[in-house]
C-alpha cells in the first residue's frame, strides 16, 4: 500500500469536487469507471493502493461495486454517498461493514453542493465515524475553505443525508405547485421532525438532525434548484414522467430510490413517515395535488 497517499473513487459531480478540494494541500489521485481527462486520473488498481480513499459513487451501486472491485488492504475510507439501498433497506454503513472494519471507515455529511465546493467556496462538513482517530487522520487533507467536524453518530448522519434528498423532492413539488412559502417552511420543518423520528428508531442522536448533517443539509437542498432532488420534485409537479425527468437530469438523484427504502422500512417497523410516503406514492404516479390533500387532513 502506498502510505500517505489519497485517491477519490468516482468522478461524478461530487467526486470531482472532492478531488479539487483534496488536491489543495497535496497530490490527490482520482479514478472512475469511465476514463476522464482530469489531472492525476489513474486506473482503479493504482487508486485502490492508496492508504486513504474517498468513495463517491451512488448508493444503489455501492454493494455491486464493492463485490466486484474492492480489496481491503488496511485503507482508511471516507464514504461520500447519501442514500439507503432500496433493494434491501440496508444503510450504507451496514453494506460497507461486510468489506471494511468500523475503525477504518467514516461518512461525510453536511450541506455541500459540489458546484460550490469545486469553486473553493467555504463550507462545513461532518466526518462521522466510530473512530475519532480516523477523523484525525483525514482532517489534515481538507483545504482551508472546508471546516470539518467530528461525530460518532454514523447512523444519524447517514439517515439525515439520505432522508433530506426525499424531502428535497417534496419541497421541489411544493415550489412547482406554487403552494407558497408558508407551505414550504411547514413541509421542511415537519420533514425535519419526520427524519428525526425515523432516525430515533434506528438509534440516531437527535442532535445530529439539528446540526449540519440534518437541518443544514435539509435547508440547503430543499430550498435550491441547484439540488438534483429538488429539480426532480419540480418536474413531478409539472406532471412530467419520472423517466424523462431523470434522463434530462443525467446525474443521480438519490431521493428517488431512497423514498422506496424509507417507505419499506417505515412500513416494516411501523414508523410514521407521512411526507416520505407521499413522495414515494407520487414517484409511483399519484397526483401531487391529491398528496397535498392527504397531507393537509387533520
Ligand atoms: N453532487 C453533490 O453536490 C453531492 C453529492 N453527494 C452524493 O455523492 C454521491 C455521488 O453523487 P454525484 O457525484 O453528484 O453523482 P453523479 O451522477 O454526478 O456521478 C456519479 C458517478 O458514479 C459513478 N458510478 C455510477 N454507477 C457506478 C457503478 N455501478 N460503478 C462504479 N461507478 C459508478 C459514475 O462514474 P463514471 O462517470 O466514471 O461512469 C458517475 O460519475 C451521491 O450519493 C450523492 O447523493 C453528496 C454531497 C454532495
Ligand atoms: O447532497 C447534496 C448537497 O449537500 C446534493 O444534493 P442533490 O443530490 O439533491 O443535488
Amino acid at each position: 500500500m502506498n502510505q500517505g497517499s489519497i485517491a477519490v473513487i468516482g468522478a461524478g459531480k461530487w467526486g470531482q469536487a472532492l478531488h479539487f478540494a483534496l488536491s489543495q494541500k497535496q497530490k490527490c489521485l482520482i479514478s472512475s469507471r469511465s476514463k476522464r481527462e482530469i489531472e492525476n486520473f489513474v486506473d482503479l488498481e493504482t487508486a485502490m493502493d492508496c492508504e486513504y480513499l474517498v468513495i463517491a459513487i451512488p448508493a444503489q451501486e455501492i454493494r455491486g461495486w464493492l463485490k466486484e472491485n474492492f480489496v481491503f488492504k488496511g485503507q482508511k475510507i471516507l464514504v461520500a454517498s447519501k442514500g439507503i439501498e432500496a433493494k434491501t433497506g440496508e444503510f450504507l454503513n451496514e453494506i460497507y461493514s461486510n468489506f471494511v472494519p468500523d475503525k477504518n471507515i467514516g461518512f461525510i455529511s453536511g450541506p455541500s453542493f459540489a458546484a460550490e465546493v469545486i469553486k473553493g467556496l467555504p463550507c462545513a462538513l461532518v466526518i462521522n465515524s466510530k473512530s475519532k482517530k480516523l477523523y484525525k487522520s483525514f482532517q489534515p487533507f481538507f483545504p482551508n475553505f472546508i471546516k470539518t467536524y467530528f461525530s460518532a453518530d454514523v447512523i444519524g448522519a447517514e439517515i439525515a443525508g439520505a432522508y433530506k434528498n426525499v424531502l428535497a423532492i417534496a419541497s421541489g413539488i411544493c415550489e412547482g405547485l406554487q403552494l407558497g412559502k408558508n407551505a414550504q417552511a411547514s413541509l421542511i420543518a415537519r420533514g425535519l421532525v419526520e427524519m428525526q423520528r425515523f432516525g430515533k428508531y434506528f438509534g440516531a442522536k437527535k442532535s445530529s438532525f439539528l446540526g449540519l448533517s440534518g437541518a443544514g443539509d435539509l435547508f440547503l437542498t430543499a430550498n435550491s434548484t441547484m439540488s438534483r432532488n429538488f429539480r426532480v420534485g419540480l418536474g413531478l409537479s409539472q406532471n412530467k414522467k419520472l423517466e424523462d425527468i431523470l434522463k434530462e437530469l443525467g446525474e443521480v438523484a438519490e431521493g428517488v430510490k431512497t423514498a422506496d427504502a424509507i417507505h419499506n422500512l417505515s412500513k416494516k417497523y411501523s414508523i410514521y413517515t407521512p411526507i416520505a410516503n407521499e413522495v414515494k406514492l407520487i414517484l409511483d404516479g399519484k397526483n401531487p395535488k391529491d398528496s397535498l390533500k392527504d397531507l393537509l387532513k387533520n
